[in-house]
């Protein structure tokens, strides 16, 4: 039987989300939204283009939570987005309420699915829904990191005109500005950039990847990002759907990994038909430990003001 997938939220982030589910062909998806209508319209222009792209992919628009019962994978990405000037901390309270009302609803109708959080302030907003679901943490994973590493390994390959898939990067930490590029262990086709760009344009590429999504938002003027956090769930769709057991950085709760407890920060994942399978750690050098440190010293701060820790 095929999976079933629900994406609430039908904005930018879910809309795109659902409509690359759909090109893959692996899963019937749910598309919620409480705008009436919306996600209705939506799904429909998206089953017709089935017979164009070639699916055959079941695509349901709704405004009930019952459309969505037993879902094995929901994908929650509904919530405000910013706009120019604002920090995604800036989020907190606004996305905090609907995330609440979501997760709430989704494990009344599908206990045992696994929640991929996307909305802002990303880490903060997975530990809402790790509390207000009572889930385990194998079920309960942010995407965050996927997509700052996507960045990075984006600004690499243009720099050196290489293919990106050549580009291997991690980006860990919190979802915002004190992001960790770990440039020690990013490599071209297996060489460390260390020998292909000096120190200084390394340091250059990394201060873009952390304002990768500030970038996009100025550009845009009224929304943020959805290509790329839309692909970037996907990867994490497909080894979880697949059972690839691929490793990418993702928002976990962290129980004691990296000297850090009882929040979520940014880490490489191993991710499977469980969700999270295992919590891969690597040696971090001192100052890579301190940045992560204070990356995870940012995210507590949303977790105090919201005291849910
Ligand atoms: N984790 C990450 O890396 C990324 C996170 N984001 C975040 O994802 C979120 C969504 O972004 P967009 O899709 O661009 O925004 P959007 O405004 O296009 O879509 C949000 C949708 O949520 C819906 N919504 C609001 N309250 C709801 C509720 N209670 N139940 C169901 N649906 C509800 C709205 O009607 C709207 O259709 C934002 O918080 C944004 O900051 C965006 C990009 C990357
Ligand atoms: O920048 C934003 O607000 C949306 C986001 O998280 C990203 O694109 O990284």
């Amino acid at each position: 039987m095929r999976s079933k997938i629900t994406v609430v939220g039908a904005g930018f982030v879910g809309s795109t989300l659902v409509q690359r589910i759909a090109e893959r062909d692996y899963a019937d998806v749910v598309m919620f939204d409480i705008v009436p209508n919306m996600p209705q319209g939506k799904a429909l222009d998206m089953l017709q283009a089935g017979p164009v792209l070639g699916y055959d992919t079941l695509i349901t628009g709704t405004n009930d939570y019952a459309d969505t019962a037993d879902s094995d994978i929901v994908v929650i990405t509904s919530g405000f987005p910013r706009k120019p000037g604002m920090s995604r901390d800036d989020l907190l309270k606004k996305n905090q309420e609907i995330v609440s009302q979501v997760t709430e609803q989704i494990v009344k109708y599908s206990p045992n699915s696994i929640l991929i959080i996307v909305t802002n302030p990303l880490d903060a907003m997975a530990q809402v829904a790790l509390k207000v679901s009572g889930f385990p943490r194998e079920r309960v994973i942010g995407m965050a990191g996927v997509l700052d590493t996507a960045r990075f390994r984006t600004f690499i390959a243009q720099e050196l005109g290489a293919s990106v898939r050549d580009v291997q990067a991690y980006v860990l930490g919190g979802h915002g500005d004190t992001m960790v590029p770990l440039s020690r262990l990013c490599t071209v086709a297996g060489v460390p950039i260390a020998e292909l760009l000096p120190a200084e344009r390394i340091e250059q590429i990394v201060q873009r990847t952390r304002d990768g999504g500030a970038e996009i938002v100025k550009l845009l003027g009224n929304g943020s990002a959805y290509f790329a956090p839309s692909a970037s769930v996907l990867q994490m769709l497909d080894s979880i759907v697949l059972d690839k057991k691929m490793i990418m950085p993702c928002a976990i709760y962290l129980q004691g990994e990296y000297g850090l407890n009882n929040l979520f920060v940014g880490v490489p994942a191993k991710l499977g038909a469980k969700g999270l399978e295992q919590v891969i750690e690597v040696e971090l050098q001192e100052n890579e430990q301190v940045q992560l440190k204070k990356s995870a010293d940012a995210v507590k701060e949303l977790i105090d003001v919201l005291g849910i820790a």
